[in-house]
């Protein structure tokens, strides 16, 4: 059954490969607003040129090109990160400079300019950088308008600030809650196969650019179905949760554990050689055969595989799974490795 689950997962992690070739919300947010920006802008600029104000006009202009280009930028290259960050410095250094020349009457950039900020960046920086720029503008206007003015615009700034901050923030919360849903295993706590997926597919792309050695170990509850008929569901839900507690107290902080089916779990170990792998794969059969789970002996079987260079993430899943049929056949509570393709390195099972 497992081989057509594998089989499944490889046509599902060319479905999500292709998705994550498609845009990704915060590339779709900078290009709306960098392109929405330098035409608005741009209407302003023509504006100003007709009406002989050469210099806003010309400070116009080159907002206009700035944000055409992190627009060019993000289309084609999907840097999102740099380039928020260069879209707000932008808007805060044309709306100060704007207000310098132009005085109070220009004050109403604050308000959008305030929006893309909390738009862009995380709340607390936001809020840092808005905070800011209402101390920037009210110490330029301070001598230039009256103090009813002045205390109208910080009121107004001040609580336009504070609503974009509390939605900001909430998205952001409800977005992380969304996140963890979506890779969690919710009873164990672990990644979810969706979360696999996605690590097979980053793992590998990172081999490719950094040629470490990478493992795999994957492991399944020997005789599960005893338990779950003997003791009930619930029990085998508990042993599922005390499995996966060693399985997490054993393992490095910098490894990943997934399960990947009802009594199956994948570690993957970045930076970790075939031997290293065995020896922890060793440590976790040792580990939950000597403990006493809900007053049950539980043991698992273990199939490792090391990445090679050109395997796709799911053929390296595979052979660790074939390497995990061969522990199941010689009897269970056992560790197999699977062998290189390459003859040099042949391993055979231990
Ligand atoms: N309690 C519990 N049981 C589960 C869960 N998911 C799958 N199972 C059970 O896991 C058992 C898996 O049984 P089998 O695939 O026959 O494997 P096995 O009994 O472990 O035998 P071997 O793998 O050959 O050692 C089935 O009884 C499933 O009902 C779960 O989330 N909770």
């Amino acid at each position: 059954m497992l081989h057509l689950l594998v089989l499944f997962f490889e046509q599902e992690v060319s479905k999500n490969y292709m998705q994550k070739m498609q845009r990704s919300t915060e590339e779709w947010i900078l290009i709306s607003i960098s392109l929405l920006g330098a035409l608005i802008i741009l209407t302003f600029a023509l504006l100003r040129l007709l009406r002989g104000d050469w210099l806003l006009a010309a400070l116009d202009g080159f907002a206009v090109v700035a944000m055409f280009g992190i627009f060019i930028r993000v289309y084609f290259s999907g840097n999102t990160v740099l380039m928020s960050h260069v879209f707000v410095g932008l808007c805060q250094l044309v709306l100060v400079m704007t207000v310098m020349l132009k005085g109070a009457d220009q004050l109403f950039w604050f308000y959008p300019a305030a929006l893309v900020v909390f738009f862009l960046l995380r709340p607390w920086l936001a809020l840092a950088i808005v905070s800011l720029s209402i101390l920037v503008l009210s110490t330029l206007l301070w001598s230039q308008i009256t103090m009813l003015h002045l205390f109208g615009f910080v009121l107004s700034a001040l609580a336009t600030m504070g609503f974009a901050f509390i939605f900001a923030w909430r998205t952001k919360e409800q977005q992380l809650r969304l996140l963890r849903l979506a890779i969690k295993d919710p009873l164990t706590g672990a990644g979810n196969r969706r979360a696999l997926e996605e690590k097979l597919l980053e793992a590998v792309h990172h081999f490719q650019r950094v040629h470490l050695p990478m493992s795999l170990i994957l492991l399944d509850l020997d005789n599960f179905k005893h338990f779950n008929d003997s003791y009930g569901h619930d029990e085998g839900d508990r042993i599922l949760i005390a499995v996966t507690d060693i399985i997490q107290r054993r393992i490095r902080r910098s490894d990943h554990l997934y399960r990947f089916g009802g009594e199956e779990f994948v570690v993957i170990t970045d930076n970790t050689g075939l031997r290293e792998a065995c020896l922890l794969a060793e440590e976790l059969r040792s580990d939950i055969a000597g403990a006493t789970i809900s007053d049950c002996q539980v043991t698992i079987s273990l199939g490792v595989a090391q990445y090679q260079d050109g395997e796709t993430g799911y053929q390296w899943l595979g052979r660790a799974d074939q390497a995990m049929y061969r522990a199941k056949g010689n009897g269970r509570n056992h560790l197999c490795i699977s062998e290189f393709h390459d003859d040099q390195l042949a391993l055979t099972d231990r």
